[in-house]
């Protein structure tokens, strides 16, 4: 099977079933793909998820037929085409509009091959007035430039203004850089990152977090021995804010009510040396396994998983931690970089049902914590609706908890000028993070 035809089979599972990005790719992609055909299929899918509105509006000003008529596997191979037509400078037309010939010979029915071939050299000849967008309105022209569908768009709009907006999207629509955590129980990051440069990683401190490393090239990392003993765990640098922010002591008690894969959890194990206690709660018992491996390739024994519904009270608990982190199910919105299908499978709706969800864990939070304990709230999202305004309810209904100020821990202050009020948003376009939002919230002594 070639690239592009690896390509459309996880686009399909994505676009067609549903699929999560990450997760298709992982179960698509084996060893004996060369390097080179794996970048070329990661650009292709992450480019056609990304770019899906506009490359359909492309598609549609070519295409006789309507794109609702054409058949989903067929739209893929248009897709894959266009892409790499519009986006990828170094593929010739001839050869993006062969492929799609080739591929659709293989996974199409009788007589699609010339429709494909039709509609992609008519793009190819027209691509300069084709890629025009013939649209007045500001929203419809965002939303096809940067192929976002327009509900997304207004909620930001409301929120952060229009050009706030277009820059964000824009950088939403580019590569991230993986992030990695180092295990400080095992290492320190300066000689993990003399590791990592010796097999030539191109590697730096990250900007906020303490304990993080960006990777400009990191193919491979998972295969490495410092991965597979331990060394460092795959997470952004705004997820690594939170136990960064929590600061636990040794000693302390901690429940994290959502808390699957593990990433924040295992951070406060290590700030807390691997002394304490640590209970972990999810619904799903799978996550809780990712959990308790990652617990055990990172050397931690702190930490106990066990089955609990967050929004459900657990008696047995109250009044017993020093520190709740509260890293509740959220729309998603920040992570669009990583996971940019969240632009189409995420509904409006859901952020009505998903901010009541949220309030209520952090709700039941506030009784777990001891008088003077904390409480982390935090989403991977930038909708204020499951952000500030689920801790403005929270703080109105709860006078004996305050926002507390981390200002001191954080370790670069640009940007972060909230965090002296005990909370912070952050934005790919602003702190080049997921865009994710932290609050620090103290119960009274
Ligand atoms: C944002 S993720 C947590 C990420 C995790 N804290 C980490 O750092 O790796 C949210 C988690 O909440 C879980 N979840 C969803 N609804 C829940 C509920 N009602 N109670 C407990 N966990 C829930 C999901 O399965 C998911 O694993």
């Amino acid at each position: 099977m070639n690239a592009r035809e690896i390509a459309l089979n996880i686009l399909k599972d994505i676009n067609i079933k549903g699929a999560y990005s990450n997760y298709s790719i992982n179960k698509h992609l084996t060893n004996e793909i060369s390097i080179k055909d794996e970048n070329l299929i990661r650009e292709i899918v992450y480019g056609v998820v990304e770019n899906r509105l506009y490359i359909d509006y492309i598609i549609s000003k070519a295409s006789k037929i309507k794109l609702k008529k054409i058949h989903p596997t067929i739209l893929e191979i248009l897709r894959i085409g266009v892409y790499q037509m519009i986006f990828m400078d170094k593929i010739p037309d001839s050869a993006a509009v062969n492929e799609a010939v080739n591929l659709s010979k293989k996974h199409g029915h009788k007589g699609v091959s010339g429709f494909i071939n039709g509609v992609l050299r008519n793009i190819a000849r027209n691509k300069e007035r084709f890629k025009q967008i013939d649209e007045k309105d500001n929203l419809n022209y965002l939303s096809i430039k940067y192929s976002y569908p327009k509900w997304m768009l207004k909620r930001w709009i409301d929120d952060y203004g229009y050009d706030f907006v277009e820059e964000l999207c824009n950088v939403n629509n580019s590569k991230p850089l993986l992030n990695i955590r180092v295990n400080t129980l095992k290492i320190n990051r300066n000689e993990l990152l003399n590791r990592l440069k010796n097999y030539g990683y191109i590697v730096y401190e990250t900007k906020y977090a303490k304990d993080g490393i960006v990777i400009e090239n990191p193919t491979r990392i998972t295969e490495t021995e410092e991965f597979k003993q331990g060394f460092f765990i795959i997470q952004d640098e705004s997820s690594m804010l939170v136990a960064q922010i929590a600061n636990p002591k040794k000693q302390s008690n901690v429940l994290d009510l959502c808390s699957a894969p593990g990433g924040k959890a295992t951070h406060m194990a290590q700030i807390m040396e691997n002394q304490g206690y640590i209970k972990c709660w999810d619904i799903y018992e799978h996550k809780l396994n990712l959990i308790n491996k990652n617990s055990y390739r990172l050397g931690i024994n702190i930490i106990d998983t066990e089955i609990h519904d967050a929004t459900k009270l657990d008696n047995r608990l109250i009044g017993q931690m020093d520190y709740c982190i509260a890293d509740v199910p959220c729309s998603g919105l920040g992570i669009i970089r990583r996971r940019p299908e969240i632009k189409w499978n995420r509904k409006e709706e859901d952020i009505n049902k998903l901010k009541e969800i949220q309030f209520k864990i952090l709700d039941n939070a506030k009784q777990y914590v001891k008088p003077g304990g904390i409480i982390i709230y935090s989403t991977c999202t930038i909708s204020k609706d499951e952000n500030e305004k689920v801790i403005g309810r929270f703080l109105n209904e709860n006078d004996d908890f305050k926002l507390l100020s981390f200002e001191n821990l954080i370790c670069d202050k640009r940007h972060m000028e909230e965090s002296k009020n005990g909370y912070i948003q952050l934005f790919p376009h602003i702190h080049g993070t997921d865009g994710f939002f932290i609050a620090k919230i103290i119960k009274d002594l």
